[in-house]
């Protein structure tokens, strides 16, 4: 199973956007067992437990009563910003949704796959587990999960910081007025439409926000010089992606790499080491048999 990384928030719907990203991913192996155990390897395997009461896989086997033999190989480091934690939790619900019959749709396996998120962040949020296994972009509301393909080019930059979502979630403000929700509507909107018309420059535009992105984005050094980099290089909009540290550029696919090496420089001037990602929005989980 290849479980993809994905983007929440995606600057003005937080806890409600997210979108998959063509790469990077885990991938996901299951086998029958009688109890659960798990094998972590790859990108900063050493820093997840593979205490299955800890691991985010762990909480998925559990929800759904399938203990398995489960080896991760880790293509999204986890505290990125890039749902790590739901990439293992995803492709483990819909590997043992296959492995035990469960006959679950990939729709019915979000809950389940949000047990993970709320074991590692302290809250069941949806937004990473609904494109990790819809794929495109996801609109996660109160009553359901909206799904769009889209394809939009993206650069997701990622610094050698470490924030972890559950702390990320603290410095969000807990009130705001009605000129800041405003204005988020209707970035939300804007983007919405934008994914719908597979537009670059419609998405960038509602990748702005006020409200949640201005708290995070201290968390993350350099951030106002790579986000102003990205955009002098042609990106459309940029945000911090989830929780952050990753930041998000949105583009046409002619100016990618250059908003990529923009980004890796101005992290590079404060003394940041990244890695950047020339992506776009891509599909759901593949299975391999
Ligand atoms: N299978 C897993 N993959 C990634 N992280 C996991 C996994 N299981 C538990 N974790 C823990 O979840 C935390 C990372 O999740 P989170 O802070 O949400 O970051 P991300 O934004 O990358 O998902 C780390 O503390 C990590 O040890
Ligand atoms: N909506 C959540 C998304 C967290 O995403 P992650 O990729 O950082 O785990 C939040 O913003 O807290």
């Amino acid at each position: 199973m290849r479980a993809p990384a994905t983007s929440a928030n995606l600057g003005s719907g937080f806890d409600v956007f997210g979108a998959a990203l063509e790469r990077p991913a885990d991938i996901v192996r299951v086998e029958r067992a009688e109890e659960t155990t798990i094998e972590m390897s790859g990108a900063g395997s050493e820093f997840i437990p593979e205490d299955p009461a800890k691991n985010t896989a762990g909480a998925v086997a559990e929800a759904l009563d399938a203990p398995a033999r489960i080896k991760i190989d880790k293509g999204v480091r986890p505290a990125s910003g890039l749902g790590s934690s739901a990439a293992s939790a995803a492709g483990a619900a819909l590997a043992l949704n296959e492995l035990y019959d469960r006959g679950l749709s990939r729709s019915e396996l979000v809950p389940i796959a949000a047990e993970g998120e709320a074991l590692v962040s302290g809250e069941a949020h949806q937004d990473n587990v609904a494109p990790a296994l819809l794929g495109g972009f996801t609109i996660v509301a109160e009553d359901g999960v909206t799904q769009v393909d889209s394809s939009v080019p993206l650069v997701v930059c990622l610094p050698d910081i470490v924030v972890s979502t559950r702390d990320a979630r603290r410095v969000v403000p807990e009130s705001t007025s009605v000129e800041n929700m405003v204005d988020t509507v209707g970035r939300a909107a804007t983007l919405t439409v934008g994914m719908h018309r597979e537009d670059p420059a419609m998405v960038g535009r509602g990748m702005e926000d006020n409200v949640v992105t201005p708290a995070r984005a201290k968390l993350i050094d350099g951030y106002d010089a790579v986000r102003e980099a990205a955009l002098d290089a042609g990106a459309t909009g940029v945000t911090v992606s989830g929780a952050g540290p990753g930041v998000i550029a949105a583009c046409y696919e002619s100016d990618r790499s250059e908003i990529a090496g923009a980004m890796l420089d101005a992290f590079d001037d404060v003394d940041v080491d990244s890695r950047a990602y020339q992506t776009r929005i891509g599909d759901g989980p593949t299975v391999y048999r």
